[in-house]
């Protein structure tokens, strides 16, 4: 049988309000996607290219040594489809790639228990928008114009991450591909409500087993919806089932993904699209802090320090979450507003800013985890001093990695942060340590739509 080529990309993202308090379903986190996307193009294998077994190769043509794989089987006893990485490196070392593997061995046995499909080998590419990973001084291009898809020239495992979520997009991406690819439409349709609801739930289970823990997932939700108000799943839908390949596992995922596994298996998170706006003439930016030291273990320490001070942190949670949410009915608001005066527009949005950092430094002060630290603090208060600034926020779990800014939508406001930032020079005493790093723009801005399927000729030069 000849399957179609599809492709499917989904969006990265940034939690600009509620990290950690999205961790508990009290609680929820203000996600916007953003417009760098990984898009994966599944296609069939050429039959000249010697594959006879049943496999599937995936590649990620912009990394070296990024080459997977795999062969697959039915498991006995309901196990699920078995996915075994197959390619070896000259050290007879098999080269992994847990995520990829992970979700392959989640879809096929997620497809394999609806019906049973021949699935044939299939080709599959991964690309990712450049802005996932810092470009190396070496390949920025002075005069001809820069490739959509950078070829980074360095193992995956050495790229530096800009925190968009490459392993959530990928996930999503990829899963929405494989579903897409091997399903009838009659089946599975990504571009329905139930098709990306089933792509949600499958896209969670696989990038938590893979992670090795359940996060809140606010990440694979932005990567399948795009922006939103998201309030997480109960985790113990996810961690009740048996691994991939015990008995039973086909059935139990396909009750996690449909959701009809009775009462405990039903999916209660909530995405609300309405009511998430970046006002016209605003936008988002990001800044990747690139200072090289980072504290571990942010997440376990805060909320042990919530367990040892329920009182405190209470009060301070509640007064967050109280910003957290006002701040997308502010955003709305200036949205909507007929006020012409930007100063007068956007004085709440630029008030709800200070409230809410002032409150993350009283956590970050209490808990002893420099969620703001100062180094961040007077990087946003630089930022801020810009008439052309909104306001700015470390997103998601904070430190040292990242802050995101809302500001005008124009070059010469582009152009004049782009500035103050190639001057600064970022210093950090983590653990006694001083790191110095430089600031940088990234060229992402928010997105409102999540999962997209895309024309498959588009990529046809990065595909072998
Ligand atoms: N372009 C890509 N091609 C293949 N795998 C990728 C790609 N980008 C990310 N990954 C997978 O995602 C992992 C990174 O995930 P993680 O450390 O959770 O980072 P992030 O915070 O960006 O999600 C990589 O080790 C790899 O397994
Ligand atoms: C603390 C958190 O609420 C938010 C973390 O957001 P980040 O955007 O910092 O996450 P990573 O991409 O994994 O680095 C944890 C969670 O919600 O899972």
């Amino acid at each position: 049988m000849v399957r179609t080529a599809v492709a499917v990309s989904a969006p990265g993202k940034v939690l600009l309000a509620g990290g950690y308090l999205v961790l508990d379903r009290e609680y929820t986190g203000l996600v916007f996607g953003l417009d760098a996307r990984i898009h994966v193009n599944v296609q069939e294998i050429p039959t000249s290219s010697g594959v006879t077994l049943n496999e599937i190769v995936v590649q990620s043509p912009q990394f070296q040594d990024a080459v997977w794989e795999y062969g697959y089987r039915l498991t006995e006893r309901d196990g699920g489809m078995r996915v075994m990485p197959l390619r070896v490196d000259a050290d007879l070392n098999l080269n992994r790639n847990i995520f990829v593997e992970t979700t392959i061995s989640y879809a096929l046995s997620y497809i394999a228990s609806l019906s049973s499909p021949m699935i044939s080998p299939a080709s599959v590419t991964i690309l990712a928008d450049n802005d996932y990973y810092s470009t190396p001084a070496a390949l920025t291009y002075k005069s001809a114009p820069a490739p959509r898809f950078h070829n980074f020239d360095v193992p995956i495992s050495k790229a530096h991450k800009t925190g968009l979520g490459s392993s959530a997009a990928l996930v999503t991406a990829l899963t929405g591909a494989l579903l897409s690819y091997y399903l009838p439409k009659n089946t599975y349709d990504i571009t329905t409500d139930l098709g990306q609801r089933h792509l949600h739930n499958l896209a969670q289970a696989a990038h938590c087993a893979a992670q090795g823990k359940v996060g809140s997932g606010f990440d694979v939700a932005s990567a399948v919806y795009g922006s939103c108000v998201y309030r997480r799943f109960s985790p113990s839908i996810l961690t009740a089932h048996v691994e991939p390949g015990r008995r039973q596992f086909g059935s139990q995922l396909r009750e996690i993904v449909d959701g009809s596994g009775g009462e405990a298996g039903k999916w209660d998170h909530e995405i609300l699209k309405e009511g998430v706006k970046v006002p016209k003439g605003l936008r988002l930016v990001m800044c990747d802090v690139n200072c090289g030291s980072q504290t571990p273990g942010m997440v376990k320490q805060v909320l042990a320090w919530r367990k040892g001070n329920p009182t405190e942190a209470s009060e301070i949670w509640e007064e967050l979450h109280r910003h957290n949410t006002a701040l997308a009915d502010d955003l709305t608001a200036a949205a909507e507003s007929a006020e012409t005066d930007p100063v007068k527009r956007y004085a709440e949005v630029q008030q709800r800013f200070h409230s809410i950092r002032a409150l993350i430094r009283q956590m970050s002060e209490q808990s002893g985890v420099p969620i703001e630290p100062p180094e961040q603090t007077e990087l946003l208060d630089a930022c801020e001093r810009m008439s052309e600034v909104i306001g700015g926020v470390v997103p998601g779990a904070g430190g040292y990695d990242a802050i995101v800014l809302l500001i005008q939508d124009d070059e010469a406001a582009v152009a004049k942060l782009r500035s103050l930032l190639a001057g600064w020079k970022f210093r950090s005493g983590v653990d006694g340590d001083v790191g110095v790093g430089r600031v940088s723009m990234l060229g992402v801005r928010e997105e409102m739509e999540g999962v997209r399927v895309e024309e498959v000729g588009q990529y046809d030069e990065w595909l072998s």
